[in-house]
C-alpha cells in the first residue's frame, strides 16, 4: 500500500497484514522513510511486511532499520541463507505459473527457514503483482507450513480460490486497485467480505 487512509482502511477492515514493496521496477515501490510514515497509519496487532525483489542485502538491512516490519517478503531468486539473515520471519513467494508446480517435499527442501510460503500466480523469473492467477488445484498438500494463495485474485474469484486451494491466507493487490498503487475502498471491502463468507464455509483443511 502507499497511501495513508488505504492502510488505515485495510486495518478497520480486520487483516491481518499489510505490504509495502520495495521491489526494483514495481510501481508500488517506496522508499523506506515514505513506508515508515505509513507504518503509522497502521493498526495494532496488524502485521507489517516488507516485500522485495532480488534487493541487496544493504537495501534490505535500510528498509528494516527504518520500518521495522514484522515480516519480510521475498519475491526474487533469493535463496534461505539469504532470507534468514536479517533475523526477521519470512515468507517465500514461489511461482506456480510454471509448466510444472513445485511439490511441498522440494519447498521445504530448498527454504527450510521460512515462516510459510506465498504461492503467486506468475512464471518463474517473471515479477510478481502482474495480476496473473494459477490452476488453484495444483496448490501443494502437505506443506505443513502457512501458505498464502495469491495472483490475480479478485472480489470475484475469491471465494472460488479458497475453496478449491484451502489456503492458510489469502494475499491481494492489483484486485483490490483502481490504478497501480491506489487501492479502491469499495474493492477492499467486497474482497475482505467474499474472504469471510468463504470462511464461514470452508470445512477444515486437511492435514
Ligand atoms: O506489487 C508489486 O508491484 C510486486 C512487485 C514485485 C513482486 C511482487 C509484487 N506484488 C505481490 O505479488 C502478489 C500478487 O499480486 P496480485 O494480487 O496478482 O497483483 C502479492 O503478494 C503482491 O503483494
Amino acid at each position: 500500500m502507499v497511501r495513508p487512509g488505504d492502510v488505515r482502511l485495510a486495518g478497520e477492515l480486520g487483516v491481518d497484514a499489510v505490504g509495502f514493496v520495495f521491489a526494483p521496477g514495481s510501481p508500488r515501490r517506496l522508499q523506506p522513510e515514505e513506508a515508515a510514515r505509513l507504518r503509522a497509519a497502521l493498526a495494532p496487532l496488524v502485521d507489517a511486511v516488507a516485500l522485495f525483489m532480488d534487493n541487496s542485502a544493504a537495501e534490505v538491512r535500510a528498509t528494516i532499520r527504518q520500518l521495522r516490519p514484522t515480516l519480510l517478503q521475498f519475491h526474487g531468486g533469493e535463496d534461505d541463507a539469504f532470507c534468514r539473515r536479517f533475523g526477521l520471519p519470512y515468507l517465500k513467494a514461489i511461482p506456480m505459473g510454471g509448466a510444472r508446480a513445485p511439490s511441498a517435499a522440494a519447498l521445504r527442501a530448498r527454504y527450510p527457514g521460512a515462516a510459510g510460503f506465498v504461492l503467486d500466480g506468475h512464471a518463474p523469473g517473471a515479477a510478481g503483482g502482474s495480476g496473473d492467477a494459477f490452476d488453484w488445484r495444483r496448490w501443494p498438500r502437505g506443506l505443513s507450513r502457512p501458505a498464502l494463495l495469491a495472483g490475480g485474485l479478485n472480489a470475484d474469484n475469491v471465494y472460488a480460490a479458497i475453496a478449491a486451494a484451502q489456503p492458510w491466507g489469502v494475499d491481494v493487490s492489483s484486485g483490490i486497485e483502481r490504478a497501480p498503487g491506489v487501492k479502491d475502498a469499495a474493492r477492499m471491502r467486497r474482497f475482505v467480505a467474499e474472504v469471510r463468507r468463504a470462511d464461514c464455509r470452508r470445512q477444515a483443511p486437511a492435514p
